[in-house]
């Protein structure tokens, strides 16, 4: 499903003296199943975008395509609720929202909400437990007798079973280490390619734009300032540097070379510049 913001902006308790306007002019085009990356400083707006999508925050001007589907400031609550059955949404520390008896209840939970059969809602969570990689031996735990990591995979798959389309993804490593980190990077690399899904990233690791992403957004200031491939936006580490945003250490690393006069071409991983510096010294080069 492919998504498109057109002169979307929207202001925080509009309307009244509190208002906080925290979008304005955002336009951009998300294709089907890609893997976007949207990054940004803190305050910079990508959290209110991701909210629009499943409509927990409607437009105060412009419109969103989901699909077929298009939403705006007067949508209405039948058409949000279609909307929403094709968006998986993860939030920040999404295990805090666990709260049933066992582990496939509560996974179970959601599908049933949507109108599912027990039977189907419990053929979904096992396929989608399988899938964020839990053991059978723990679907009747307690979710809460889990280390916080798989606490995180079980609300992951929560969202898995009621099979979206899209998967939207605000900082869904934080806090975990890095084994927790790449293993969930992994399924969601998993979910867009083997899976079909549209998948939506908020982050601040650029290493993981650099590795998962095949398109990027940069915010700034509520609006979208630049749009690309990884390769692309983290072309300009200086431009990068002035929003307070950082280019994956590879990167880093080549830019630093090049500036010695190394013929060190352009990376966003530590592998190809170990090719290109094993190259250059004469050795093998990484397989
Ligand atoms: N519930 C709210 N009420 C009023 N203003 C808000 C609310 N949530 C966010 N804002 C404001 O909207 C603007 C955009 O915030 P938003 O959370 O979307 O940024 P962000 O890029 O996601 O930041 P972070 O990386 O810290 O999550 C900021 O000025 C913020 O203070």
């Amino acid at each position: 499903m492919a998504i498109t913001f057109k002169d979307v902006a929207f202001t925080y308790q509009a309307g009244t003296p509190f208002a906080t306007p925290a979008l304005h002019d955002v336009n951009f085009t998300i294709p089907e199943h890609s893997f976007t990356a949207v990054i940004g400083h803190t305050g910079s707006g990508k959290s209110t975008m991701v909210q629009q999508l499943d409509g927990l925050a409607l437009p105060t001007s412009g419109s969103i395509q989901i699909g077929d589907t298009t939403m705006d400031a007067e949508t209405d609550k039948k058409t949000l609720n279609q909307i929403r059955r094709h968006i998986g949404m993860v939030f920040q520390f999404p295990e805090a929202q666990l709260f049933e008896q066992s582990v496939i209840a509560d996974v179970m939970f959601g599908p049933m909400n949507y109108g599912m059969s027990k039977s189907d809602a419990e053929d979904a969570a096992k396929k989608a437990l399988q899938l964020v990689g839990m053991p059978e031996s723990s679907y009747d735990k307690s979710p809460f007798d889990l280390s916080g990591g798989q606490m995180r995979r079980v609300a992951i798959a929560g969202v898995i079973a009621m099979e979206p389309e899209i998967l939207v993804l605000d900082e869904p490593t934080a806090g975990l280490d890095p084994e927790g980190q790449q293993e969930l990077m992994t399924l969601f690399a998993t979910l867009q390619k083997e899976h079909n899904l549209t998948v939506i990233l908020i982050t601040h690791q650029m290493e993981f734009v650099g590795e998962y992403a095949d398109n990027v957004l940069v915010f700034d200031g509520g609006t979208v300032v630049k749009s690309g491939t990884p390769e692309a936006v983290f072309a300009d580490s200086d431009w990068l540097r002035e929003r307070q945003l950082d280019v994956p250490a590879a990167t880093q690393f080549a830019d630093m070379l090049q500036a010695k006069g190394l013929p060190i071409e352009h990376v966003l991983d530590l592998d190809h510049l170990a090719d290109q510096v094993v190259s250059l010294i004469g050795g093998p080069t990484h397989e």
